[in-house]
């Protein structure tokens, strides 16, 4: 139970914490626009260009960087930052809101495809469509849909005299499905872009029914760069994570290095006889196999910190730890791996078998039912010393320790000669 729920948790988790930052940037913002208006006033004339610069800069980010999305995004708050006196007859206005508020929904449903010709047309056009349906489709909707707009009316008045002021029924409930649908996909995708999708969609509802053009001008400010912020974050995210096991890559390593002091010990970690691994088993299960040591070699303790050097290769640094003060936390994490029941589960076998074409190699062999597999690992350690002071060297002595720990067997930790 625990097991099922821990994924969930650490989704949620993770939720929650790509909310955090922006929602202190919106929340410095508003603060400063609703505490300081006789400041922000002064600033208004400079807000104009400042929307449309940050727009624009946001949006040639965004491009050089291949999200696509986020260049829609500021196409789709370009149509309420152009429209400054907000001067829309209603049924307009109304089509703005709803055009605005799906084409969000639908650019979080989409993904980056970059800008060929043809991914550009069809993602326009897509938006485009959606103006001009609302435009068509709300005056039905709007008929079909007047008995439950009356009961979500009153029970809008209840609620607030100042809301219902502000939101009409209709709005209301596409401000609803909208957010819903939004949430939907972003419980399912957390990432950075996701999460500025869903803050834009979000605000530029709000923009709509706040109708304050200063409100709108600093919300479109700050979603300019919340969209630069979520590109840089992913690229970092990329540039430093490993894709598969999600744990610091070689990159940041090398970049951890440089921070390091003068007492530091290298662990380098090798999974034992992976190749019979995965020619038994198939690539797929030795990836889900590698990234699970590498979420046991991520939990390690006495303040270790796990990298993928490459392949089925880990590195952990412990900073101003010798090697004779990391021995038990090491040996604690190879017993952890050791001794972990990895079940493989039965994938259901087509109708009928194909013979492998002659010359090429069998089928990976699928596990029948659960089976239960284990893996081992075995570890190299060597800490920096007067002899070995340089970050190349020690790795040298990890690597030959950790070759020293495959011939005494494996599943087991050896430790460089000073
Ligand atoms: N599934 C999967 N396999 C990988 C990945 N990276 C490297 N490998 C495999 O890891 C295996 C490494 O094999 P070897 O270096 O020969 O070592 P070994 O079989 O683990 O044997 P010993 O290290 O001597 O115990 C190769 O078969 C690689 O294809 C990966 O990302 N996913």
């Amino acid at each position: 139970m625990t097991a099922k729920l821990s994924p969930l948790l650490s989704r949620l988790t993770n939720f929650c914490w790509l909310f955090l930052p922006p929602l202190l940037f919106f929340s410095v913002l508003y603060g400063f626009y609703f505490f300081n208006t006789e400041l922000l006033l002064s600033w208004i004339v400079n807000l104009w260009w400042m929307s449309y610069a940050s727009l624009a800069i946001a949006a040639i980010i965004a491009w050089q960087f291949g999200r696509s999305r986020l260049v829609y995004a500021c196409l789709l708050l370009l149509l309420i930052a152009a429209n400054k006196e907000l001067t829309l007859t209603p049924e307009l206005f109304e089509v703005r809101y709803s055009g605005i508020l799906f084409g969000f929904v639908f650019l979080l449903y989409s993904k980056d495809k970059g800008f060929s010709a043809l991914n550009l047309c069809f993602s326009l056009t897509v938006l485009v469509m959606l103006f001009v349906l609302s435009w068509l489709a709300i005056p039905h909707i709007l008929l079909v849909s007047q008995p439950w707009l009356t009961s979500l009316d009153s029970l809008l008045f209840q609620l607030s005299a100042d809301i219902r002021s502000l939101l009409t029924p209709f709005n209301a409930m596409l401000l609803i499905i909208g957010l819903l649908l939004g949430l939907l996909r972003l419980f399912f995708k957390t990432d950075n872009t996701h999460n500025a999708l869903y803050f834009a969609l979000a605000l530029s509802a709000f923009m709509h029914i706040y109708r304050d053009a200063e409100f709108a001008l600093i919300t479109i400010v700050s979603l300019a760069c919340l969209f630069c912020y979520s590109v840089l974050k992913d690229s970092f995210t990329m540039a430093f994570k490993d894709e598969l096991t999600g744990i610091p890559s070689r990159r940041a390593l090398m970049q951890y290095v440089q921070t390091l002091g003068r007492k530091y010990t290298v662990v380098m970690s090798d999974i034992d006889h992976f190749k019979k691994f995965n020619d038994t088993y198939g690539h797929d299960v030795g990836d889900e196999v590698l990234k699970l040591v590498a979420s046991k070699l991520n939990k390690v303790t006495g303040g270790g910190k796990t990298f993928r050097f490459g392949g089925e290769e880990f590195i952990i640094v412990f900073p101003r730890k010798t090697s004779a003060e990391v021995l038990p936390f090491v040996e604690l994490v190879r017993q952890t791996i050791a001794d972990y029941d990895i079940a493989l589960r039965a994938k259901p076998r087509p109708a009928k078998p194909k013979k492998p074409l002659a010359g090429k190699k069998a089928p990976a062999k699928k596990p029948a039912k659960e089976q239960i597999v284990k893996v081992t690992t075995s570890f190299g350690v060597a800490q920096r010393s007067k002899e070995h002071s340089d970050f190349a060297t020690i790795m040298k002595q990890a690597d030959i320790a950790l070759y020293a720990a495959k011939k005494a067997g494996r599943n087991c930790v050896k430790v460089a000669k000073q």
